[in-house]
Formats: C-alpha cells, structure tokens, sequence
C-alpha cells in the first residue's frame, strides 16, 4: 500500500518540530516537505503532498490554507485563532474545492478532547461554569483555542438547556479581574514559565463545585491526534471542526 504523502508547516515550531518526529516515524506516512517561515509553498505541489500538517501562527494559517485549498491538499489545522469570519472565509474556498478536507482541532489530545465533551455534558447541570487555561509564557494569543472552544461549548449547551444567566454581583472590577467573556462564559488565561497547555473547568453548584482538569505535558500528546486527523482528513471533504468527530465517542 503507498503511504501517505504528508507536509509539515511550522516544522520549525515547538508542535511543528514534534510533528515532523512523528510523521517519520509513522509507518505509512511519508514526510515530503518540513517547511517554516520564508519557504515557499509550491513545494507542496512539487513533492506532491495529499496532506499539509498547519501548525504555525495564527497570522500565517490562512495564507497557508488559502494555498493548500486551492490546490487539493487536504489540510490538517492545530493553529489557532479562529473566529466565525476565518471559518466563512475557509468555507468558501473550501466550495470551490469540494474534493478537499480540513480539520481544524482546537486541541489534538485526546485528554482536551474528553475535557471538553464532559464540560459540555455537565454545564446544564451547575449555576456557574467558568474556564482556565494554563500555557507556556511563549504562546502568543489568549486565551487558547481549546479554552475558547470549551467555553463555546458550555454556553451551547447552557442555552439548549435553557439555563439562566450565571450569578455574578459583580458591581466593580478592574480591567480582567472576571476574564474574557465568550459567550457569557468567564474565560481566564495563565501565562506561567513551566507550564505547557492546561486547562480547568471550574463549575459549581448549591453546595457542591466540580472541576475537570487536564494536563498536557509534553507535544507527545497531540501526536496520535494528528497522525489520525491526516489519515481521516483523506477521505472527508469539506471543514471539520474539532478531532471529536474522526473520534469514535459515546
Ligand atoms: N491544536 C493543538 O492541539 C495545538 C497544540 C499545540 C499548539 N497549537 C497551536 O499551534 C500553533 C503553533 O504553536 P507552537 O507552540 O509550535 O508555536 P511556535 O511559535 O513554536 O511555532 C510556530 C512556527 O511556525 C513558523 N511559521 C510562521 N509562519 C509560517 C509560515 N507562513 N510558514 C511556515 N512556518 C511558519 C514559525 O517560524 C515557527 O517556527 C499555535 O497556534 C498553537 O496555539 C495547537
Ligand atoms: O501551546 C499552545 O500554544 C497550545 N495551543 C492550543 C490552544 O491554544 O488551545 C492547544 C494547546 C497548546
């Protein structure tokens, strides 16, 4: 059988670097191309990539997409930065190019996966739900993709449910002191020397407080997550968001 030809961009990059470890070692893939900032993007097509690996920055992922799209190459997304105008704007390249699959995964572990399903699960079920993430002082944007998404999330499934508004009296506060807002959802950002990618989901009730915490504590752990999403992403045209659908959840 011949392997996957697979492309990494941002192979420079603390994720990039482990990911281009990963596909050498995968049995049926191929890396093809390891490409960081400057290079040029036609050697996709030269070394005949089906699959672009994205893991740079956000200021960078959509030129990169806009190629890979408008190409056929299938394109497997861990960058963030997504707001709903980034996703439109991929989705009309993406009708252009029915034949091509992106993912776009907030966060490839499996562990930040499962956080956020059971976050989305439990949410109905507490008064207050507020979310934070913990990362390495080096990441550049806030707060994560994978916070902004779980949060998302909560509020979804808040609403579907019909749950009121959070309790918060609140009448003074400094600039931050209650977080983000995403969709009505407090949303706190830790930026700690040590620390790699962490997230709390604090949630409580009369009574009673619940936390899910996961802990990701090397880039070993969004591997599996991205060598599924390229073998996947093959065989599913158009945008997926989130690795929980090339996942076999109950
Ligand atoms: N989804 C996930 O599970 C997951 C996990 C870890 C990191 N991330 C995200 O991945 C991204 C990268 O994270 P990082 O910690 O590796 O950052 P990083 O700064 O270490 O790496 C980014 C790399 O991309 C390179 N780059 C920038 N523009 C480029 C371009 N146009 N073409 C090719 N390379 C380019 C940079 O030079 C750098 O080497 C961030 O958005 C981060 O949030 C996602
Ligand atoms: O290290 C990072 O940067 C990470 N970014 C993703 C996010 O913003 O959610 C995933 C976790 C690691």
């Amino acid at each position: 059988m011949s392997k996957l030809r697979v492309a990494v961009l941002g192979a420079k990059g603390r994720i990039g670097a482990e990911a281009v470890r990963a596909v050498e070692s995968a049995e049926d893939m191929e890396l093809v191309a390891a490409l960081g900032r400057g290079d040029r993007l036609e050697t996709l097509v030269d070394t005949g990539a089906q699959v672009a690996v994205e893991l740079t920055t956000p200021a960078s992922v959509m030129g990169n997409l806009d190629f890979c799209v408008r190409h056929g190459i299938h394109a497997v997304v861990g960058t963030t930065g997504w707001t709903d105008e980034r996703l439109a704007q991929l989705r009309g390249w993406l009708a252009q190019s029915p034949e091509t699959g992106v993912l776009i995964a907030p966060n490839f572990s499996i562990g930040a996966v499962l956080t956020m399903k059971f976050a989305e699960a439990a949410a109905p079920y507490f008064e207050s739900v507020e979310v934070i993430e913990l990362h390495h002082p080096n990441k550049v944007d806030a707060p994560s993709g994978t916070a902004t998404r779980t949060a998302q999330l909560i509020a979804a499934a808040r609403q579907k449910a019909g749950s009121p508004p959070q309790p918060d009296a609140t009448v003074t506060a400094l600039d931050g002191a209650r977080g983000a807002d995403v969709d009505g959802v407090p949303v706190h950002a830790v930026r700690l020397r040590g620390l790699l990618a962490h997230q709390e989901v604090l949630l409580g009730g009369e009574g009673e407080t619940l936390t899910i915490r996961h802990d990701s504590l090397h880039h070993s752990s969004f591997m599996p997550g991205v060598l599924l999403g390229a073998r996947r992403v093959v065989t599913t045209p158009g945008l997926t968001f989130g690795l929980e659908h090339f996942l076999d959840l109950k």
